[in-house]
């Protein structure tokens, strides 16, 4: 099986991915930060790096989709399938944070319509999870995480960025049509460190999975 948790920067999805596996056994796919060569760079000036960095990332996350790929063939005739859960997906990359540069015009149409063309390749390889969680989280709930997490770049990351998204990400999983989505709202959810939070969050998944 493949789950995916969706959310915007600082929403708390590596968070929830590590426990989740923890507590399912499951394997988690995470997004590759340390080691990426622009992220950075990206945020200290997006309309130079934009192109750059969204090329990494569909190139990682194209990576993690042929590994799903490779873990559902094996699946067919292992004695103990494997759950993977992944820490975002290539629909946010497109959907959102490219389409978003393109909007505030830190991305030139001519490099966004190469990205796009990109994409819609990739597609045709792509298989959406069997469940889709949505972390749902305000702009303060983002700031709150972002600056707790401590990343030096990322405090330069402004509002309007993290609105924009926000509002990304609502269109997004509200015209998402390849599967059960499982809205969680973080703002009132403190799963990592309150257990009747987490026992919420686990019998919401067990209900859509029907485990
Ligand atoms: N396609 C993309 N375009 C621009 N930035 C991206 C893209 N994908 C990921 N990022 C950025 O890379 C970093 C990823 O960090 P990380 O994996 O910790 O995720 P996160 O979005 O902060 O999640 P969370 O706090 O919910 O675990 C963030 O700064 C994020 O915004």
């Amino acid at each position: 099986m493949h789950i995916a948790i969706t959310g915007n920067i600082g929403a708390g999805k590596t968070t929830l991915a590590e426990q989740l596996a923890a507590h399912y056994g499951w394997e988690v796919l995470y997004e590759a930060v340390e080691g990426n060569p622009y992220l950075a760079d990206f945020y200290d000036d997006m309309p130079r790096w934009s192109f750059n960095l969204q090329i990494y990332f569909l190139n990682s996350r194209f990576a993690q989709v042929k590994k799903i790929m490779d873990i559902q063939q094996a699946n067919r005739v292992a004695s103990h399938p494997k759950t993977v859960v992944q820490d975002r997906t290539i629909y946010e990359d497109a959907a959102i944070f490219a389409r978003n540069l393109y909007q505030n015009a830190s991305m030139t149409e001519r490099d966004y319509d190469t990205y796009q063309h990109l994409f819609a390749n990739m597609m045709s390889l792509v298989r959406p999870p069997d469940l889709m969680i949505y972390l749902r989280a305000s702009l303060p709930k983002l700031r709150e995480q972002i600056q707790k997490r401590g990343r030096s770049y990322e405090q330069r990351i402004s509002d309007e960025y993290l609105t924009s998204l926000n509002q990304l990400y609502e269109e997004f999983v509200a015209s998402y049509q390849f599967g059960p989505v499982l809205v969680l709202d973080v703002n009132a959810l403190d799963y990592a460190n309150k257990p009747t939070d987490f026992k919420y969050v686990l019998d919401q998944i067990d209900a859509q999975l029907k485990i």
